[in-house]
């Protein structure tokens, strides 16, 4: 349950072989949100995730989350938590630093958020193409409403 609307959520793991490997145009077209993950504990997958919103950029536009994982491993750690908020200011996204294996809640949190954006998004479109629709009529309505200001009847 999201805010109290129930969702099914479909979810894919690109699962990359290599750092060559950036997940096809399919998945954008499929996808309606993206959660970009990286470990702190391994700068290429830092890299990684910078290499796939830059090449995504101006083609797809989504919500996308910006996920540092492995937070636990603060010993081992290479990108710093900055680093990963000056990345998500350069995305324009959110930034969470979490540990999948001790807490999955900050998880379920991060899903939520992508979730709620997701659908603030579409309301937005329908209330768009809803404007666009109705715009011409609404004026119409409007200017008819003004024009009987001085009558008895309501403005609106
Ligand atoms: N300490 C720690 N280990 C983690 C955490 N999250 C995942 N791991 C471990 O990291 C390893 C890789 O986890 P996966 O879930 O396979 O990660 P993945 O990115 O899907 O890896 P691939 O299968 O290579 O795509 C496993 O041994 C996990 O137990 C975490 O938050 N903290």
């Amino acid at each position: 349950m999201v805010d109290s609307e129930p969702i099914l959520f479909e979810i894919l793991d690109t699962c990359p072989k290599n750092d060559e490997e950036l997940p096809l145009n399919d998945v954008y077209n499929w996808a309606d949100a993206l959660v970009l993950v990286f470990a702190i504990t391994d700068r290429r997958s830092f890299n990684y995730v910078r290499r796939v919103k830059q090449t995504m950029l101006d083609t797809f536009e989504m919500p996308v989350a910006l996920v540092a994982n492995k937070a636990d491993m603060v010993h081992l750690r290479q990108v710093s938590t900055e680093e990963g908020e000056i990345l998500a200011k350069d995305f324009e996204c959110c930034f969470t630093e979490v540990a999948a294996a001790e807490q999955v809640g900050q998880i379920a949190e991060v899903f939520l958020e992508v979730c709620r954006e997701v659908l603030s998004v579409r309301r937005k479109n329908k209330q768009s193409l809803l404007d666009r629709m109705l715009g011409g009529k609404t004026a119409v309505v409007k200017a008819y409403a003004r024009g009987k200001s001085d009558s008895a009847l309501p403005k609106d």
